[in-house]
């Protein structure tokens, strides 16, 4: 499914990305290591003249393991997106050959969801044509942002811009921090670590403080507002244009959510494959555990979940290029839309992958608890994508709002955005396709169910908050009424986009790929479909988008294709063509060997580089020849 990287075998013939001893390494090493790594996939890039597509693949192949990621994916991006043309002309050469290193500095201690209330100030002087930069307390001071500890050279600082007295809201300000010449914080600047995560432990997530720094005016990043040397503020877009770097991550992380999830799957498919225990028949052969009926439905779902985000990556990514161009041209008609589908994608692709992930873990048994597996390290460094760039809440509920306007304009008889046709629907028309057992094997009658659903669910609470506001509920409290609702309401759109991409991916494929391909790429769609009216059966009962009766039918023929997928399963996860230095799994491996690479692992273990360890000699050996113990 990744496309090939034909420089695969130059990246991993280097010791430096052949990565089995991290599982050892100290913070300080992890961090140093990774930088380590950038910068030599920077020289193999000029040494092999790679494209930039090249180099985002060797990143891809390295797990994401390697420094400057928010250098790469926002700092970078937001000079693009926010700065005007002579800034970047100024910026982006420095960047993109690493002389000043980056970060995005928004979130603060007190605050990172709303917005409107960071504390962080720009306040701009006339006399001197500065903007002065302020964290009037403790709770303003910058925290989280990535490579801001001990990497940053410049942080994109969110503050808000003060003008004489009047506040003119979030803004994003170039400010230098550290010195080129030593790298020592500049004046007014304290800045530092955060302290250990629970993983990602290579990124020096930071903290800062800015004590009345001056920056010139034209640090002002310009693109969609900017101030006159006279303190005039003068917006040429929309506030919400300065939002723009969130939304290209947003749909980056539905990108790492199928890196991660395709790696927790091939790890727990082809480990199942290999471990055998028990048996089904007394006194027969141990069975591999992938034969188990209960494995396969702990372990297919991620299959499953990895083509569908792969083919729903790769559907947002055209829809995010069609509306950046136009953003880009001024044109701000599909903002709304690309950041509606993208917020409750990234939350429920997130969502998605965590809970699957552990699943993965689980099915690898005890081994899968060891650090070797690499099943759980991948769910500790994926876990934080359901907080970052948006808490998954916060952005199931801006897909909501977006939602909400959709169905109120698909009422009033308007044009609707083409990622929410369905609502012009009526919805009250529907029949369930599935009328008798052998329709829940058509992946488009499934579409329809959910598309049925994900209606019902907006229409219902639409009318509910309408129901609120009539019996004289104010706006805010009949919304907090529902927010569950809506939360509820976003899902089931998410999850009919994911289902629609599947369905109309493998389509468009078997146009081109054989019937063998096609047959086995349309039974995991089928799957992916039936399992998730399944899991939320609840809901799409509720919907009446099914009866009881087409539950049964549907739940009869999920256990059906679990058979029908054992076949094809290793091959499926064969298919992501990953190296086993990008999966880095002793269980995982190509070879199948798993209890030797487990064995090896073991042995590089470095409290097994000594036979005997200190702590004989401080407290065993006395404790175990029966002498009196020193105090201790
Ligand atoms: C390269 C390798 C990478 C490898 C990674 C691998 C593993 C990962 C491991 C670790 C993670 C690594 C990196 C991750 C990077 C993460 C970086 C960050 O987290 S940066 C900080 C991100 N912060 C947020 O996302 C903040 C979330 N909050 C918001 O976005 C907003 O405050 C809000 C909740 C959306 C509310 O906005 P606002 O305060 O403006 O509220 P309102 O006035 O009510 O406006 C709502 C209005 O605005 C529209 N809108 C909101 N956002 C946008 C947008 N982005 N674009 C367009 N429009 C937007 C919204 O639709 C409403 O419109 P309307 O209904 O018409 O009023
Ligand atoms: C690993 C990592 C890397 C990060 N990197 C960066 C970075 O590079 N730059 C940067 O600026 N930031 C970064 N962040 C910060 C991140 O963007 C924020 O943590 C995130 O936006 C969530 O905000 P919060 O922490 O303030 O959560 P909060 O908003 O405090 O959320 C706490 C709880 O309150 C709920 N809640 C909050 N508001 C609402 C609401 N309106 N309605 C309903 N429920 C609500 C949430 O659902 C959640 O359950 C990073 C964070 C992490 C963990």
């Amino acid at each position: 499914m990744q496309k090939t990287f034909k420089n695969e075998k130059i990246l991993f013939a280097e010791p430096l990305f052949q990565c089995d001893g991290l599982a050892g390494f100290t913070r300080s090493e992890l961090y140093e290591n990774a930088i380590h790594r950038t910068l030599r996939i920077n020289q193999l890039k000029k040494e092999h003249n790679w494209t930039q597509e090249d180099f985002d693949i060797a990143i891809r192949c390295l797990n994401y393991e390697v420094g400057f990621v928010i250098h790469l994916s926002m700092f970078i991006p937001a000079i693009e997106r926010l700065a005007t043309d002579d800034q970047k002309a100024k910026w982006l050469p420095l960047a993109e050959s690493y002389r000043i290193l980056g970060t995005y500095a928004q979130t603060e201690l007190g605050h990172g969801t709303n917005l409107m209330a960071l504390e962080t100030t720009a306040t701009f002087d006339p006399r001197t044509d500065e903007f002065v930069l302020r964290t009037p307390q403790l709770s303003s001071m910058k925290w989280w942002p990535g490579s801001l500890g001990k990497t940053a050279t410049h942080a994109i600082v969110l503050a808000q811009l003060i003008i004489g007295n009047k506040n003119y809201g979030m803004n994003p300000f170039m400010v230098q921090l550290r010195s080129l010449e030593d790298h020592m914080p500049l004046p007014g600047i304290i800045v530092g670590d955060i302290g250990a995560k629970l993983g990602a432990n290579s990124n020096d997530n930071g903290f800062l403080i800015l004590n009345d720094v001056r920056i010139p005016r034209e640090n002002m990043l310009a693109r969609n507002s900017k101030v006159t040397k006279d303190g005039r503020y003068i917006q040429t877009s929309t506030n919400k244009a300065n939002y723009a770097t969130m939304v290209l991550v947003r749909l980056s992380i539905i990108r790492w959510a199928e890196d991660t999830i395709k790696n927790g799957s091939l790890i727990a498919i082809r480990y199942s494959a290999v471990r055998r225990q028990s048996s089904l028949q007394a006194g027969g052969p141990e069975m591999q555990v992938l034969d188990y009926q209960t494995q396969q439905y702990k372990i297919f779902p991620s299959l499953a979940a990895s083509y569908a985000l792969f083919f729903t990556y790769e559907a947002m990514m055209k829809e995010y290029e069609i509306a950046y161009a136009q953003i880009m041209r001024g044109n701000n008609q599909l903002l709304g839309q690309i950041h509606g589908q993208l917020s409750g994608l990234k939350a429920f692709a997130s969502d998605l992958v965590t809970y699957e992930l552990e699943m993965c873990r689980r099915s690898c048994g005890g081994h899968g608890y060891l650090k070797a597996s690499v099943v759980g390290e991948t769910l500790l460094h994926t876990l934080p994508l359901v907080t970052v760039e948006g808490d998954n809440t916060v952005m199931y509920l801006q897909c909501a709002r977006y939602l909400l306007k959709q169905i109120a304009k698909a009422l009033a008889g308007q044009d609707v955005d083409e990622p929410t046709s369905y609502l012009k629907k009526d919805i009250l028309s529907y029949t369930c396709p599935v009328q008798k057992g052998e329709h829940c094997t058509n992946p488009n009658y499934l579409l329809k169910i959910y598309t049925q659903r994900a209606h019902s669910a907006i229409a219902s609470v639409a009318r509910q908050l309408q129901f609120d506001l009539e019996s004289g509920k104010d706006q805010s409290s009949a919304f907090n009424n529902n927010l569950v609702s809506l939360v509820q309401a976003a899902k089931a759109h998410c999850q009919l986009c994911l289902m629609k991409n599947f369905v109309e991916s493998v389509s468009a494929l078997e146009r081109t790929c054989s019937e063998n391909l096609a047959s086995v790429l349309r039974q995991l769609c089928l799957y992916f479909g039936l399992h998730g009216i399944v899991t939320a059966s609840g809901e799409f009962l509720e919907s009446e988008a099914i009866g009881l009766q087409q539950l049964e039918w549907i739940k009869a023929e999920e256990l059906k294709s679990l058979a029908a997928i054992r076949p094809n399963a290793v091959a499926l996860v064969d298919a992501f063509d990953l190296h086993d230095q990008t999966v880095m799994s002793a269980l995982g491996r190509y070879d199948g060997n798993a209890y030797q690479h487990l064995f090896e692992a073991a042995k590089r273990e470095p409290m097994n580089q000594t036979q005997v360890p200190p702590a004989y000699y401080k407290y065993l050996r006395d404790l175990i020849k029966g002498q009196p113990l020193a105090k201790l």
